[in-house]
């Protein structure tokens, strides 16, 4: 079959990006076939064109040059990261005339309006499915698979590099700082790993789910996110213990009135499908009207499973610039308020440190009741003088159990009130 030439440009030759350029040149020929069109690799913006490469990078396409490029083509993907020059690079390509494919969760969580915005307004296409759990096709998933049902909730393990560390923590028994070390030295988390581990990454990617899922705008700022700098040891021996696994959850909700969205380290029950999500692996469970519960599971991070996910979009991108009709648009049309995340309901734990004496178990229930939160559980562990106590509630808004945590700060008997913790399953 003839096809037509299109011009691909790539912008940024990272861990993804030179995978990308491996896949385009290996694969050519199924491509051609798959989408009609012959991608012609033109040209490879990098910041220092001197900088090693891997053997498979055609030295002759590299470019510091990313504007003139972006002018000769057709279908533009960005892999360089970050907001800026990322930002003013994509929308650049989108008001040439490309149709754009990105990985960039942190730009699409912050600027996705302008971006979206820009790419109607060109009348090309936008694809992102890099951006959210990697090579886990959850993107599209939401965006067409489900574009006939009404999704209620989502909530996922969406972060590798906590995930693994948590796990680590779980297995091994590692403290966190060992853990955060051993990811590092196998490359998951980043030299500085504060996106990973302070919950920001996973709250970009929520962030992008639930805007697709709940057709309405929902940013990172919008989150209500919590890392796991803090989860102890003990914590974790706790959960096990107690039939349960701490994972880095990322959680969004259609409520009566809006939608509640989460990053936080939660207690997971053993028999919930995502406590079996082990090491650098991603999952995402999805709730829908029609369709109930749907799993998906898989690579989220690593230069060839993201690499996937960037040629799927490529191949989609570039059928429809031969064959005519566009990506799904953004719809924002429900407009649905992110509630303030007092509001989130949910089952809780609350961990004390106590004086073990007649009457505390007592004062410490009393504000329960006033703030009418039912308590579904109560564990008791002697230490010496003192005694451990774990409370775990009935379905209660968060902003209950925080004013409940703030009186028991006070209440003479608690030496020490731990963080609240969400519970799944
Ligand atoms: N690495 C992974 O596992 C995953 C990455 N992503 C996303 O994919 C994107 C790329 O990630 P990585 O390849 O890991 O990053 P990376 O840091 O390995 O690669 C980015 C490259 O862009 C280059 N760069 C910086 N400024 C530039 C500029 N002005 N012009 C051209 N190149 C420039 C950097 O020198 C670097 O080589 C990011 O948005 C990331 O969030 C998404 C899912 C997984
Ligand atoms: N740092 C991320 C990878 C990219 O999305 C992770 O650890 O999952
Ligand atoms: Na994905």
């Amino acid at each position: 079959m003839a096809h037509v030439d299109l011009n691909i440009a790539l912008l940024g030759c990272g861990t993804v990006g030179s995978e990308v350029v491996r896949l385009l040149a290996e694969q050519s020929d199924d491509f051609a076939e798959r989408c009609g069109a012959r991608l012609n690799l033109i040209g490879i913006a990098v910041r220092d064109v001197s900088a090693p490469r891997p053997d498979h990078v055609p030295r002759e396409l590299l470019t510091d040059d990313a504007e003139s490029l972006i002018e000769r083509a057709d279908l533009v993907i960005e892999l360089i990261g970050g907001l800026e020059p990322a930002r003013t690079l994509i929308l650049r390509a989108l008001n040439s005339g490309a149709s754009v494919v990105t990985g960039n969760k942190a730009l699409l969580a912050t600027h996705g309006p302008e971006l979206h915005e820009a790419t109607a307004r060109a009348d090309v296409d936008l694809y992102y499915e890099a951006a959210v759990a990697g090579a886990i096709p959850v993107v599209y998933a939401l965006r067409e698979s489900l574009a006939g049902d009404q999704v209620t909730a989502i909530s996922g393990i969406v972060n590798g590099t906590t995930n693994y560390i948590l796990d680590e923590m779980t297995t091994k028994a590692l403290s966190y700082e060992a853990a955060l070390a051993d990811a590092q030295k196998l490359g998951f988390a980043e030299a500085d790993p504060s996106a990973d581990v302070d919950g920001l990454d996973a709250a970009a990617k929520i962030a992008i789910m639930a805007s697709i899922a709940f057709h309405s705008r929902v940013g990172i700022d919008d989150v209500d996110t919590r890392g796991i700098r803090e989860i102890t040891a003990e914590q974790i021996a706790a959960a096990t213990r107690e039939g349960y696994v701490i994972k880095l959850l990322a959680t969004a909700r259609r409520a009566p009135n809006g939608i509640t969205v989460q990053v936080a380290p939660t207690l997971v029950a053993r028999t919930h499908p995502l406590a079996s999500v082990s090491g650098a692996y991603n999952a995402v469970v999805t709730e829908s009207e029609a369709a109930g519960r749907l799993m998906f599971y898989g690579q989220g991070a690593g230069g060839a499973p993201t690499a996937s996910a960037v040629l799927s979009d490529v191949v989609a991108a570039a059928a429809k610039r031969v064959y005519g009709g566009h990506a799904p648009r953004e719809l924002p049309y429900a407009s649905l308020p992110v509630l303030p995340a007092a509001s989130a309901r949910g089952v809780f734990t609350i961990d004390l440190t106590v004086t073990d004496q007649p009457g505390v178990l007592a004062s410490i229930a009393e504000p329960f009741a006033r703030h009418g939160v039912s308590i579904g559980q109560v564990r008791q562990d002697a230490d010496g003088p003192r005694a451990r106590v774990s409370i775990m509630t009935h379905t209660a808004p968060r902003g209950a159990l925080e004013a409940i945590a703030d009186e028991l700060a006070d209440n003479p008997h608690v030496i020490a009130v731990g963080a609240l913790m969400p519970v799944e399953g």
